[in-house]
């Protein structure tokens, strides 16, 4: 169960009031607060079960909370809207791919369903970021665990947006990747965007966010070297 706030100092593009989430007579979130300016990136942080991604589903609209609401930029945020699509781009851990669209294709229909300007050029800037140009004509089924996690990053990155929320985006990457990641989400804050991040990756959160929402319990104390045999 957790209750945390995280208010910004700058006036949020992104606002979450009272989100609660319960299953069965499990309280999993107990009137949460987050809130995300533009240009700024907030973590989410917590062991394993603690909610965070039960939180960011309810923040997007893939899950219903009990009670509470969130906003994007002063409208109800709901992914499937498509007037909030064209601000919001999420990655979470169960992204699907079109099974039949090679990747250069799968990007392309994003690119253009989300109506970004120069779809071809952005697309072709993204492939060559994410290192994936040279599997740019495999379907989704031939690529590795890595390569599909790149592929689902840069879904993301091929769509306008003003803010991203991501779902442990550090999963399956190499290191090389990890820190890809880390300069491009820095890049997003610099580009005056919001990115809200769920992590397990330390060195990840502390180079990008400015500030952390913590759930559930608070970690042990880590032990003195001294104890250490
Ligand atoms: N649809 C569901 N039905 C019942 N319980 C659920 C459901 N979804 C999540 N839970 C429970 O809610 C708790 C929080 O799950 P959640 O996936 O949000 O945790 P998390 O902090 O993201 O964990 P992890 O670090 O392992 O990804 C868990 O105990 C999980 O079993």
């Amino acid at each position: 169960m957790a209750k945390k706030k995280a208010r910004p100092k700058r006036e949020a593009l992104l606002m979450a009031r009272g989100i609660t989430r319960r299953f069965g007579d499990r309280t999993i979130l107990d009137g949460v607060d987050l809130d995300v300016a533009a240009g700024e990136a907030v973590g989410v942080v917590g062991p394993n079960g603690s909610g965070k991604s039960t939180l960011l589903r309810c923040i997007v609209g893939a899950d219903e909370a009990d009670s509470g609401e969130t906003t994007l930029a002063g409208r109800e945020l709901d992914e499937r809207r498509p007037e909030i699509r064209q601000d919001l781009a999420v990655v979470m851990d169960d992204i699907d791919f079109f099974p039949d669209l090679s990747v250069v294709e799968h990007l392309d229909l994003m690119a253009r369903a989300h109506s970004q300007p120069d779809a071809e050029e952005v697309v072709n800037v993204v492939l060559d970021e994410v290192g994936l140009m040279e599997v740019s004509g495999q379907l989704p089924s031939t690529l590795s665990s890595g390569q599909r996690r790149r592929l689902a990053l840069a879904s993301a990155f091929v769509r306008p947006r003003k803010l991203l929320v991501l779902d442990e985006p550090e999963a399956r990457l190499d290191v090389e990747g990890v820190r890809w990641l880390g300069d491009k989400l820095v890049a997003e804050k610099r580009a005056g965007r919001a990115v809200l991040l769920v992590s397990h990756d330390p060195g990840l959160v502390e180079r990008v966010c400015d500030r952390v929402v913590r759930l559930g319990p608070a970690p042990e104390p880590a032990p003195d070297a001294t104890d250490v045999h």
